[in-house]
């Protein structure tokens, strides 16, 4: 799927429909630093959302340690981010709603 790369103006837009995600300084990806009670629900998480980003062909750039998952979202085709990143980013916010602290 050929995505364009969104204007600054139409990241922050996106951005005021998800919460706890963070811009990076040159605009070209996005973050979230989620909480689980333990590992089995962070990996809990991670496996729903891999099967996510599988569904989209998008996939996330991410570090686990026990109940914390680092999770920062570009679009490396499009140098940016897309429209892409923002619908997974939601998908993670669903696939986390039950395991967060
Ligand atoms: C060939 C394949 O479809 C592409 O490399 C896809 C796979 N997953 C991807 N994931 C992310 N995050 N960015 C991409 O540009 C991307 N491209």
């Amino acid at each position: 799927m050929k995505m364009e790369r969104l204007e600054r103006t139409a990241v922050e837009a996106q951005l005021t429909e998800l919460s706890g995600w963070v811009l990076n300084d040159a605009g070209s990806s996005i973050s979230k630093t989620f909480k689980f009670a333990n590992f089995v629900e962070a990996f809990g998480f991670m496996t729903q959302a891999a099967l996510a980003a599988e569904k989209l062909n998008h996939h996330p750039e991410w570090f686990n340690v026990y109940s914390r998952v680092d999770v920062t979202l570009n679009t490396h085709d499009a140098g940016g981010l897309t429209e892409l990143d923002f619908k997974l980013a939601k998908a993670m916010e669903k696939a986390a709603a039950r395991g967060v602290v």
